[in-house]
């Protein structure tokens, strides 16, 4: 067997949330404080999770974080029993309760940033978790985030795992969210695309007025460093300031990649022909530019859709599949883009719609659920099988979740202590199904 691209999703956790906690994030914003669904959000994202493993693809899971963060609670100063801790926060700072109650860690492709073995000068699998500084209730993930991808990828002799970034608005990191690959198979070697958003230390460029950018250059570039890129692997270009002011937070919300082919929108790229011309003369291999103009779907279509927040998967027989939410089926003028589509001389030949809205209430869609991960067969025997989807697995972590979800989270449940017994109870289990040993803080105390 040849070397695959697996997807490994992160699980909802049980505390999944809508707290309006992500400015810049469009859906975030406008649905906060409904009121979720944890039990049916993670069984949507099990329902993506074994229907791309029934597809014949290689399918993981990763864990989610332990919520609420009772340690970050404590660092700021909230003190006394756990549920002394919640009490306390709720009543003097509910939206600081609310940040360390969110099952972000959701989105994977926030997750880390992956460099295959066969772009790396030392020929490893190389993983840094983002440190993802932009939003607080993101910036408590990176530690637990290393300790799950160890856990999954348990083998120095072929998986290397960085230090997150430092954690600091300079070196802003958003993970895989910003970050595609381009190759002719899985196994070659490839040209990885970081797309960021602004400049942190160089003044006068150009940048975002309105919403936050991200990702900066330099931990894009540090990224690359550290995972031993040669300057003929990487490319780096810059997100339109304009599209991040139009709710385009993260490049994944406007351009994605599968071996030969980027799908982006027009409007996607800052210099959009050097960054083509950089890609053509880096490549060794045809890339299809499959370019989306306004007229064809705008951008505010692209974010209410998300139409490029798409996985584009390659099957067992070769064809390109897009797996996209239900939101691009039920939009008129993208679901009869997508008709077009498949019938235009690309690689993508089909696209498969999936209800993951419990997710897309928060700006999250079926790309942003998951992390690709590049594997040769000799790697993919090192990752920890209980990590891979199967049947079984599907069947137990259903289970799993109809034993200890909620279907129902007000905001007035964060003040509700049992949530985190609730949280903690379901978590511990989790580690043993996965096997992935102690990773949590509650586990180890
Ligand atoms: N595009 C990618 N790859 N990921 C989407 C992440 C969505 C996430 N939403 C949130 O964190 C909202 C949480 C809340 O408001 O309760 C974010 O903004 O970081």
């Amino acid at each position: 067997m040849s070397t695959i691209e697996a997807n490994f999703d992160g699980l909802v956790g049980p505390t999944h949330n809508y707290a309006g906690l992500s400015e810049g994030n469009v859906a975030s914003l406008n649905n906060a404080k409904d009121i979720s669904n944890p039990k049916q959000a993670a069984l949507q994202g099990l329902a993506k999770m074994k229907a791309l493993h029934d597809l014949g693809l290689v399918q993981g899971v990763l864990a989610p974080q332990e919520r609420p963060d009772i340690e970050t609670l404590k660092r700021i100063g909230f003190t006394g029993s756990d549920s002394q801790v919640i009490e306390q926060a709720y009543q003097q700072a509910p939206s600081i309760l609310a940040s360390c109650y969110s099952a972000s860690s959701m989105w994977t492709a926030n997750a880390a940033t992956v460099t295959p073995s066969a772009d790396s000068l030392d020929n490893k699998l190389h993983f840094t978790p983002a440190n993802l500084t932009n939003k607080f209730h993101r910036s408590i993930e990176p530690q637990v985030t290393g300790n799950v991808l160890r856990a999954v990828f348990n083998d120095e002799q072929h998986f290397s795992h960085h230090l997150h970034l430092p954690e600091n608005e300079h070196f802003g990191d958003e993970g895989a969210a910003n970050h595609t690959r381009l190759c002719g198979a899985h196994g070659d070697n490839g040209i990885e695309v970081f797309t960021f958003g602004r400049y942190a230390f160089k003044k006068g460029m150009p940048e975002p007025k309105k919403f936050p950018a991200r990702q900066t250059f330099e931990a894009s570039q540090a990224v690359a460093r550290m995972h031993q890129l040669d300057s003929q692997n990487a490319v780096f270009v810059q997100q339109n300031p304009d599209v991040i002011d139009q709710g385009v937070f993260h490049n994944d919300v406007i351009a994605v990649g599968n071996q030969n082919v980027l799908f982006y929108h027009e409007q996607a790229f800052l210099n959009e022909q050097a960054f083509i011309n950089e890609v053509q003369q880096k490549a060794d291999f045809d890339v299809h530019f499959v370019r989306v103009n306004n007229e064809q779907v705008s951008v505010q279509d692209a974010v209410q859709t998300y139409l490029f927040n798409t996985q584009i998967v390659t099957m067992p027989n070769g064809e390109m599949s897009i797996i996209a939410p239900m939101h691009c089926a039920n939009n008129s003028n993208v679901k009869a883009y997508l008709d077009e589509l498949v019938t235009q001389n690309t690689p993508i030949k089909s696209v498969k719609f999936f209800d993951v809205n419990e997710s897309m209430k928060n700006g999250g869609g079926p790309a942003c659920l998951r992390l690709r991960v590049a594997l040769t067969q000799a790697e993919l025997n090192a990752v920890n099988p209980q990590c891979i989807m199967n049947d079984a697995l599907y069947g137990q972590l259903t289970s799993w979740v109809e034993k200890h979800y909620r279907d129902r989270i007000t905001n007035q449940c964060l003040a509700d202590p049992q949530l985190l017994i609730e949280s903690r109870t379901a978590l511990d289990e989790l580690t043993q199904i996965l096997n992935i040993g102690s990773v949590y803080p509650f586990q180890k105390s």
